[in-house]
């Protein structure tokens, strides 16, 4: 699961877990409120019911079992989530804590240390029951068999992990059970969707926390193991988990070194709905740690809305405290994008019109020739993956700055030469430029006035706005080279235009603001008649 795999990077950094039975859960309560279904065997009827899960037999002693060692970080073998291919340069240690962003309300850190270590013993006698009835959350589909057994009004399932049987206490996880669901198959064949929904975790601060959680571990784990026989994602319904239900770094540690190779390999994609500023931290945090290979299968999605044009929804449950939730967000970031209204109207932004007015301009314009900052995107698999997980197009080291700014120089040293070399036609007679001939450079992009060398260089600069709807909405029907995908717009375009937006302004560079809202014509009329008077004014 992403979040495991994130949460391990980070407790390699730095969280210390430990391993022993000193402070074992609490034996749990005799009495269950459930019907016995079955003889207990000899061993099944002990004073009091299993705290944990028997790994090596029937014995009773008492013993700490040592925690496999997972060191991530050295693990290179197939299907892990590291590569030879990360750790290239010093320079891919460096974590820009500048660069992360700070919770939000949704957010907490809290639960880093709602003491979720996983507490071992073995004094269980052998699990005798296996195909136990469930309820109707129960992926195993296996209720009212009379292979099951109940012990102490428990019910008991064996199941196979790797080469190692495990008992699950049915009784106790019964209420958590709901946590990982079907969501139906994606694509050809039998692709399945695994919808894990961390609010149906239980609360930390419930007696029997770490029991529940450890058999809750060894349900899903083997859920997974059942559900997967194909290609599988996993979709991570983060929204709506309050800080005492999230897992804790123990759980998601075993669950990851749980998961056997198959199923690591088998993972097509982790589909976070609703990320936290949580699990996005510890992405950025971890990046060194990661491969590439792995991070290319994280995939954050910010609304229901997004998921939805990812996969097929039809049999994918979400609870309704999680569509409770979007809705509350959608209600809040409309409120955000509503204060927001006034700057960014005025602001110059991706789909803001640029091409279509720069179009218009050059054909009206004599000798006009066009740069389109577009042009100048660095080739896809230069583009960095940021901590949000998306490719950062939308930042100046996505683009060769440099070379626009030469194109910008060449055509400046002589601009005859550049316009033939462009095919664009120059005034009859022109071979050099002369004092008499008017040349324009038209350059339009969406960061041009954050790059000083450039904004220095220009006689008129424009900045067209369109509010955050009127953007949204223009984008999501552009095609460009590279697709956006899903969430890109929320995740990381706009986000990235407010903040260079800002930069620009601070940064004092005097531009005409232009509302892109007004009709084409009339954003056309404004501006030429102003390079017009500004080229009457200069002859
Ligand atoms: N003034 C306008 N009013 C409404 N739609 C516009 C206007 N100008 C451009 N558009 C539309 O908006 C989309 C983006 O325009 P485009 O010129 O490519 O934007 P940019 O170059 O700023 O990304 C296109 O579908 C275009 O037809
Ligand atoms: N032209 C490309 O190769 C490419 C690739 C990916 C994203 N983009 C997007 O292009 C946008 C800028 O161009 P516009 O201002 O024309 O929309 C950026 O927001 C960026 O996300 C462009």
């Amino acid at each position: 699961m992403g979040t495991t795999e994130a949460t391990l990077r980070m407790e390699n950094v730095d969280v210390k877990e430990e391993w022993q039975d000193e402070d074992f859960p609490r034996p749990l309560p005799e009495e269950t409120g459930m019907e016995s279904l079955g003889s207990p065997t000899e061993d099944e009827n002990t004073s009091s019911p299993p705290n944990t899960l028997n790994f090596n037999g029937a014995h009773r002693k008492r013993k700490t079992l040592v925690a496999p060692e997972i060191n991530i970080s050295l693990d290179q073998s197939e299907g892990s989530i590291l590569s030879d291919d990360f750790l290239d340069t010093p320079d891919d240690l460096d974590i820009n804590v500048d660069d992360i962003e700070t919770p939000d309300e949704t957010d907490s850190l809290e639960f880093l240390g709602n003491g979720n270590e996983l507490e071992w013993e073995d004094d269980t006698p052998v699990a005798t029951a296996k195909n136990m009835p469930g309820d109707s959350a129960d992926l195993f589909g296996d209720g009212g068999t009379e292979d099951g057994s109940a012990t102490n009004g428990r019910l008991w399932r064996t199941v196979i992990i790797g080469e190692q049987e495990h008992r699950i206490d049915l009784q106790m996880i019964k209420p958590y059970m709901r946590v990982v669901t079907h969501g139906g198959y994606y694509g050809e064949g039998l692709n399945a969707i695994i919808v894990f929904a961390a609010c149906y975790l239980p609360d930390s601060n419930l007696a029997d926390y770490h029991y529940i959680m450890e058999n809750l571990f060894l349900y899903v784990i083997s859920s997974l193991e059942l559900l997967v026989a194909e290609d599988y994602m996993i979709v991570y319904l983060n929204g709506a988990t309050p800080r005492r239900r999230m897992p804790g770094l123990g759980w998601l540690k075993k669950c990851y070194q749980m998961i056997d190779r198959r199923l690591r390999k088998n993972l097509k994609a982790l589909i976070i709905v609703h990320p936290s500023w949580f699990i996005r931290t510890v992405l950025a945090i971890s990046r060194p740690f990661i491969s590439v290979k792995f991070i290319n299968k994280i995939q954050y999605v910010h609304t229901l809305e997004e998921l939805e044009q990812l996969i097929p929804m039809e049999h994918v449950q979400i609870p309704d405290c999680v569509l409770q939730y979007e809705e509350e967000r959608i209600k809040a970031r409309k409120e955000r994008a509503e204060e927001k209204q006034d700057m960014a109207e005025r602001e110059s932004v991706t789909n803001g019109g640029k091409t279509t007015l720069t179009n218009r301009l050059i054909k009206a314009l004599p000798n006009c020739c066009v740069v389109h900052q577009d042009d100048f995107f660095k080739p896809q698999d230069q583009i960095q993956v940021g901590e949000d997980g998306f490719k950062q197009w939308d930042v100046l080291e996505s683009l060769e700055m440099e070379a626009l700014l030469s194109t910008v120089q060449a055509w400046r040293e002589n601009p005859v030469k550049f316009a033939r070399c462009h095919g664009v036609a120059v005034t009859a007679g022109s071979t050099e430029p002369t004092c008499q001939d008017v040349h324009v450079l038209v350059i339009e992009g969406f960061l041009l006035y954050n790059y000083k060398p450039l904004t220095e260089l220009f006689d008129l600069r424009y900045y067209l706005a369109v509010p955050y709807d009127e953007c949204k909405r223009r984008r999501s029907t552009r095609n460009y080279t590279v697709p956006d995908p899903p969430g890109l717009f929320d995740g990381h375009v706009w986000p990235m235009y407010l903040k260079h937006r800002k930069e620009m302004e601070d940064s004092g560079v005097d531009v005409v603001y232009l509302d892109g809202l007004k009709s084409r014509d009339e954003l056309y009329n404004q501006v030429f008649e102003d390079i017009h008077n500004k080229l009457l004014n200069c002859s």
